[in-house]
């Protein structure tokens, strides 16, 4: 994904810690990041591709090295009181279980410490999210953000403001976390209260690795690596990264409608113009045979970067694969129930069912086992 990576022209080293501190490896990375294979797209949005440098391979070698001094701060195995961590974490837990059913479903295939760290990361970009979409976002200003990322700074730093931020506290003392991705998850908000288009793909390119490709960067530090594939470190980091853009990409066109409602187009206007369509088109929810032909390109973008982090998964700590490749092949899904919906995006909302959501889950156990997709 060019957008995504700095080009590693030379080897290099350091110290890998794989998700607890004290279990370090040394690793060399040898392997040059290239540029995707350009997705099989109508001409006029395979230029697309990104090539914006959003620095996600600082994060990574960061991330894979050992934390700075001034984390080690926080490090007081005893900061907070037993009860006090397990009432935060349940909380976690329940608000997981009652706004993300399907995430919550995903984490309950992992080890406990894991569940416990994903859920405290969702809720943290939950209530991100909740700043700009939720009941509150009304009072919503840039000085609401810079508030709510100096609390961030607090609670990297072990001062938590309350106790979900101190669920997040405990789970970055846990885990190699690095503070970046959550930073520019707010920089994502930031985004989403002054613009509602989106010029190019370039540009959703970055909305979509703000509010989405981030939530890789925090995952992966947790679900761990495969020791065996430490050294493909930054391939992997991509590949996740992919996963984040494809669900992005797949929410914004499950959302079309939904989303216009609300002012919003979440689709890149030259593209639009190319196919020689507007907002109008969108605002009259009108599935013409032009929407469809447009449709088509960008659900093929979307699935491109699905397969992109298809190359990832065998790479994750065998244990977390199963969750992850649910959690890619259900989103996937969508895109096939939108093309099941003739493509209309603007008046229905697709969804996976119950049933093909529980036939996939054995599916995506075969795959996580199976040697035919192993790393
Ligand atoms: C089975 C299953 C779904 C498993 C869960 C896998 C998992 C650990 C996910 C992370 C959960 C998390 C911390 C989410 C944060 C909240 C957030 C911002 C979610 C956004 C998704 C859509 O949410 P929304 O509620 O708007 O959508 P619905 O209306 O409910 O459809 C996001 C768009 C982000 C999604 C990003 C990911 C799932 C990427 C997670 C990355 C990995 C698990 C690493 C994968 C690694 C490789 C190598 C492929």
């Amino acid at each position: 994904m060019a957008s995504a990576v700095s080009i590693l022209s030379k080897p290099c080293t350091g110290s890998v810690i794989k998700n607890r501190r004290n279990s370090r490896q040394e690793f060399k990375i040898t392997a040059r990041v290239v540029a995707p294979k350009k997705p099989n797209l109508p001409e006029l949005s395979v230029k697309s591709i990104p090539q914006t440098d959003l620095r996600v391979q600082e994060i990574v070698q960061r991330q894979l090295q050992t934390r700075t001094d001034d984390h080690s701060i926080c490090r007081r195995p005893d900061q907070f009181h037993p009860e006090f961590l397990e009432d935060a974490f349940e909380r976690c837990r329940e608000i997981c279980a009652e706004y993300a059913k399907t995430f919550y479903l995903g984490t309950r295939f992992m080890t406990e410490e894991r569940q416990k760290a994903i859920w405290a990361i969702y809720v943290w970009c939950r209530r991100t999210d909740e700043l700009v979409d939720g009941p509150n976002a009304i009072h919503m200003s840039d000085m609401v953000l810079d508030r709510w990322e100096e609390r961030l700074h607090d609670l990297f730093n072990g001062r938590p403001f309350d106790m979900l931020d101190a669920a997040l506290t405990d789970t970055v003392q846990k885990f190699p976390l690095d503070i970046k991705p959550f930073r520019d998850m707010i920089e994502g908000m930031r985004m989403d209260i002054k613009k509602s288009r989106y010029e190019n793909f370039q540009e959703l390119y970055q909305y979509c690795y703000y509010v989405a490709g981030t939530v890789s960067l925090m995952t992966v530090p947790v679900i761990g690596m495969a020791p065996e594939a430490i050294w493909d470190a930054p391939n992997t980091y991509n590949s996740a990264v992919s996963l984040g853009i494809g669900n992005q990409l797949t929410n914004i066109l499950r959302d079309v409608g939904e989303d216009a409602l609300r002012g919003r187009v979440y689709l890149p206007q030259d593209e639009l113009s190319q196919f020689g369509l507007c907002d109008e088109d969108v605002y009259s929810r009108r599935v013409t045979d032009k929407w469809r032909e447009f449709m088509k390109g960008q659900i093929t973008r979307a699935r491109f970067y699905f397969n992109e982090a298809e190359e990832g998964v065998p790479k994750l700590d065998k244990d977390s694969r199963w969750t992850v490749w649910s959690a890619l092949m259900l989103y996937r899904d969508i895109l096939d129930a939108i093309e099941e919906n003739d493509y209309d995006n603007l008046t229905k909302r697709a969804y996976v069912g119950r049933t093909k959501k529980i036939l996939m889950l054995p599916l995506a156990y075969t795959k996580s086992v199976s040697p035919s997709f192993a790393f």
